[in-house]
C-alpha cells in the first residue's frame, strides 16, 4: 500500500537535500511525499557555542512537535545532531547508508594542517575538533565558527580563519567537495558518534511507518552507528563533552574507536580505547550487540580516566 507522507526538515540548504534525498527513495517505492520546511531554535541561536546553548535537543524539538501534532509524518536529521535517547513517545525508525564519516580540512591557502604557522586561527565551535585539533599542534588558535555549511564557508572565505574544519558528507552531498583540502585521517580527527548518516523519526505509535522505512535501513550503517551512539549514551555524552566514536564494519567484524578528551580543554593528554568483536548483521539483537560494544569501549576510557556525566 502506498501512502502520502510529509517530513518535517529545517530549512538549512544541508537538511533540504537530506529531505529530498528521503523523498526520493520514498517515491521510488510509490509514495507520494512533500516537505514541510521549519526553523529551529538551533538554527536562529548562532551566536554561541551549542555546548552552551542546550546541545543537540534544539536542532530536532520543532520537528517533533510537528510529529506529535500530525502536520508531518517522518523527521530527517543528520544521525550526529540527534540526541542518545529521544524523548518518550519517539523512535528511530531507520538509518541511511552513510556518506564519508571523516572530517574535511577546507582552507583556500593551506594544503594541510602541517602548512599552517606558528599560532594560525582555525575555525570550529566543535569541542571534540577543538581537542582533537589540539592535540595534532598546540600552537594553534581555535576559534568560534557557528551557522550552516554556507555560512562557515563565507566566513571562511571572508579571511577571518587561515582553516575550518567540517564534515565530509556535508560537503559532498552539497556539491562542495572541491573545497575539501584533504579528508582526515581516522584515527586522529575521529569523527562524531553518527556523523555521515541520516536517521529518520518518527512517532513511536506508528508501526505503519515503521514498516514502510524499515526497507530504508541500511543495516551495516545501523550497527556502526548504535556501537558509536553506545558509546555516546554510556558517557553521558553531549556536544559539552569532547567524544570521537569510529565504528567500522568488515568480514563480520565490528570495530570500534573512541576517543575522549577533557572538557575543560586542559592540555591533558587525549584518551582512547578500541574493541571489536563479530557480528551477525541478521541477528535480531545484532542493533544492541552493536550498542553493546559500544558501552565496552566508554568503560575503558571511563577506566583510563574519562569522566562520564
Ligand atoms: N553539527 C552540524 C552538522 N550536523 C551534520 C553535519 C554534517 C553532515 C553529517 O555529519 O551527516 C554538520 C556540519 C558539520 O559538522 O560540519
Amino acid at each position: 500500500m502506498t501512502s502520502h507522507l510529509i517530513i518535517a526538515t529545517r530549512e538549512s540548504r544541508l537538511a533540504l537535500w537530506q529531505a529530498n534525498h528521503v523523498k526520493h527513495l520514498l517515491e521510488m517505492q510509490g509514495h507520494t511525499v512533500s516537505l514541510l520546511g521549519m526553523t529551529t531554535q538551533g538554527d536562529q541561536i548562532l551566536d554561541q557555542p551549542l555546548s552552551k546553548v542546550g546541545g543537540k535537543g534544539l536542532f530536532i524539538k520543532e520537528l517533533e512537535v510537528a510529529l506529535a501534532d500530525g502536520s508531518a509524518h517522518i523527521a530527517v536529521h543528520s544521525l550526529k545532531d540527534v540526541p542518545m535517547d529521544l524523548p518518550e513517545g519517539y523512535q528511530l525508525a531507520c538509518i541511511l547508508e552513510r556518506e564519508d564519516p571523516r572530517d574535511a580540512w577546507v582552507s583556500p591557502h593551506f594544503e594541510s594542517l602541517a602548512h599552517l604557522p606558528e599560532g594560525a586561527v582555525v575555525g570550529t565551535s566543535s569541542l571534540r575538533r577543538t581537542v582533537l585539533l589540539q592535540a595534532l599542534r598546540p600552537d594553534l588558535k581555535i576559534e568560534p565558527l557557528r551557522g550552516n555549511l554556507d555560512t562557515r564557508l563565507r566566513k571562511l572565505d571572508e579571511g577571518q580563519y587561515a582553516g575550518i574544519v567540517l564534515a565530509s558528507a556535508g560537503l559532498k552531498r552539497l556539491g562542495l567537495k572541491d573545497r575539501i583540502r584533504h579528508a582526515f585521517a581516522l584515527d586522529t580527527m575521529t569523527p562524531a558518534a553518527g556523523q555521515g548518516a541520516i536517521g529518520i523519526e518518527i512517532c513511536a505509535d506508528r508501526q505503519d511507518l515503521h514498516r514502510i522505512l524499515s526497507s530504508l535501513n541500511h543495516l551495516p550503517t545501523a550497527v556502526q552507528v548504535y556501537a558509536e551512539r553506545g558509546v555516546s549514551r554510556t558517557m553521558g555524552g553531549s556536544c559539552s563533552m569532547p567524544l570521537a566514536a569510529h565504528a567500522t564494519l568488515a568480514s563480520g567484524q565490528l570495530s570500534i574507536h573512541a576517543t575522549w578528551g577533557d572538557p575543560q580543554l586542559k592540555n591533558t593528554p587525549l584518551i582512547h580505547a578500541r574493541a571489536q568483536c563479530t557480528l551477525d548483521t541478521s541477528a535480531p539483537d545484532a542493533l544492541s550487540q552493536a550498542t553493546d560494544l559500544g558501552k565496552r569501549v566508554a568503560q575503558q576510557l571511563i577506566s583510563q580516566g574519562a569522566l562520564a556525566h
